[in-house]
């Protein structure tokens, strides 16, 4: 019998913690910070955070085949030098939408970096509708643009056999799949799984495991809900201690331990008193289930 262990890691008081990433190799998570505009990775073994900070919103970062890392900045995906701590531009986004950003991104099993956009928020989740789009970065470096009228581009991962791309807009309140063609990249027959109920709010993040069940942070709901796609049921609730819930991975050794991120924003004095490891990572042991290592991006 395993017994579910919640803690909280490090207590990082991100404004928007997002896109948690396990790194092996330094037995590290990286993360972001979203309107801090920083990139964070904190060692499990010293325990200690370095970061880096970017010129715009950082939405998401992934490990890079070959060493360092990409990541979302702003409206464009960026190679992310961790030693100099430079960014260089590899492509930008929607050029026509001066409000828009990156949100979540992640990088598919062929080293294609997804990630999509939407409306810069004027509070969490209140924002120009239908603004974003969904992109992917080409190893070669060009972008293919899948479609657009997305309001805030979410969760992302692929099935087992690479051939389902599950898919989050979060203010569809849906978690979607697609049929997957993983030597194109491309998308089609979209479907939803999941319906969110209503206690558990906004569908955010997402990660898959080595079962091939999704795990569905939500934003609002102080929950990571794990879900079997195949049959659209929820398998099981996690509840955390903090509300506003972004985003999970799996990490640690042999992928065993679970790391969700979460936010401080849009929180009043009230309730940060009440949640004041809001903004802190929070690690997950004895699910009994593993998770899969992330995929580099391959450009
Ligand atoms: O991290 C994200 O995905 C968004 O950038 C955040 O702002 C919130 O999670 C969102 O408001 C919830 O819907
Ligand atoms: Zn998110």
């Amino acid at each position: 019998m395993s017994s579910i262990k919640i803690e909280c890691v490090l207590r990082e008081n991100c404004r928007c913690g997002e896109s948690p990433v396990w790194e092996e190799a330094s037995n590290s998570l990286l993360f972001v910070d979203i309107p801090a505009k920083k990139v964070c990775r904190w060692d499990s073994l010293s325990k200690r955070v370095q970061q880096v900070t970017v010129d715009a919103p950082v939405s998401s970062v992934a490990l890079r085949q070959g060493g360092g890392y990409v990541a979302t900045v702003g409206t464009k995906f960026c190679a992310l030098n961790w030693e100099d701590q430079s960014t260089v531009a590899l492509a930008t986004v929607d050029k026509d939408k001066k409000n828009n950003r990156f949100n979540d991104g992640k990088v598919d099993p062929a080293g294609r970096y997804f990630a999509g956009t939407m409306a810069e928020e004027t509070a969490p989740a209140v924002l120009e509708r239908h603004q974003g789009s969904l992109y992917s970065l080409f190893p070669d470096h060009h972008v293919e643009k899948y479609f657009d009228q997305v309001d805030i581009s979410n969760g992302l991962d692929w099935s087992l056999d690479h051939k389902i791309f599950y898919y989050i807009d979060s203010l569809s309140y849906s978690v979607d799949a697609f049929d997957y063609d993983l030597q194109t990249g491309k998308i089609s027959n979209r479907r939803s799984i999941y319906k969110l109920e209503k206690e558990e709010q906004i569908p955010d993040g997402m990660c898959i495991d080595a079962d091939g069940k999704l795990w569905v942070a939500c934003y609002n709901g102080g929950r990571v809900i794990h879900l079997d796609p195949e049959t659209g049921k929820r398998l099981q609730t996690l509840k955390l201690p903090v509300v506003k819930t972004t985003s999970c991975c799996f990490g640690g050794k042999d992928y065993s331990e679970m790391y969700v991120t979460c936010a401080r924003d849009g929180m009043d004095p009230k309730d940060l008193l009440q949640q004041p490891e809001a903004g802190g990572i929070f690690k997950i042991t004895g699910l009994g289930v593993k998770g899969i290592p992330p995929y580099p991006y391959a450009g």
